[in-house]
């Protein structure tokens, strides 16, 4: 349901806009995956004609009293978002100036994603981590927003389309130890709502 243009003049066009600029970036940065595969650039191309691809657009409240700019634990009632990663094949984020964005680090610590203006930060997601074998891991992530403004962002869910993938034998190596030691990652492929 969109807001009466009178209401909000001009912001359907804008959204509208911005999904058919994002979807194409979308598809391109695809086809730089397919080539750090080691795969032709087109090799995804059929999985992309009619891809799922969701833009949410998100507002996050200044929180009710400040926090530390450090990535110290916090009560969940100060979690904008919990820790989760996101499901589709990789999430393209566009976020206002004011930071929240938090990473979570191999060491399991948690890294506070500076803004980068006119940049957009792009989140491996679970099933390009099953496509790959693992090669390419998701992002453990969450949302803390700790300044004293209110946070907008707009993430882009960018998914294949909506068809049974077979299982690719890529990256070999990544998919024999795929197999052996984390015979969970199978499991991702059944899961098909979460959050
Ligand atoms: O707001 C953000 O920066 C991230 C949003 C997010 O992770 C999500 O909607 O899955
Ligand atoms: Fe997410």
């Amino acid at each position: 349901m969109w807001p009466e243009e009178e209401d909000l003049p001009g912001f359907y066009e804008a959204v509208k806009e911005y999904y058919a600029e994002v979807l194409d970036l979308a598809r391109h940065l695809f086809r730089l995956f397919a080539l750090s595969l080691n795969l032709p650039e087109d090799y995804f191309d059929p999985m992309t004609t009619h891809p799922g691809g969701i833009a949410r657009l998100l507002y996050y409240p200044p929180p009710k009293h400040p926090l530390s700019g450090d990535s110290s634990p916090t009560v969940d009632a100060q979690i904008g978002l919990g820790a989760h990663s996101d499901y589709e094949c990789f999430t393209l984020l566009l976020t206002s100036t004011t930071p929240g964005l938090e990473i979570l680090k191999p060491s399991g610590q948690w890294h506070i994603a500076s803004h980068l203006p006119d940049s957009l930060i792009v989140n491996v997601a679970d099933f390009l981590m099953r496509w790959s074998n693992g090669l390419y891991k998701s992002t453990v992530h969450r949302v803390i927003n700790r300044s004293n403004e209110p946070r907008y962002s707009v993430p882009f869910f960018f998914s294949s389309r909506s068809t049974t993938i077979p299982l690719l034998k890529l990256c070999q190596r990544a998919y024999r130890k795929a197999r052996r030691v984390n015979g969970s990652l199978y499991a991702l492929a059944n899961i098909s709502l979460r959050g």
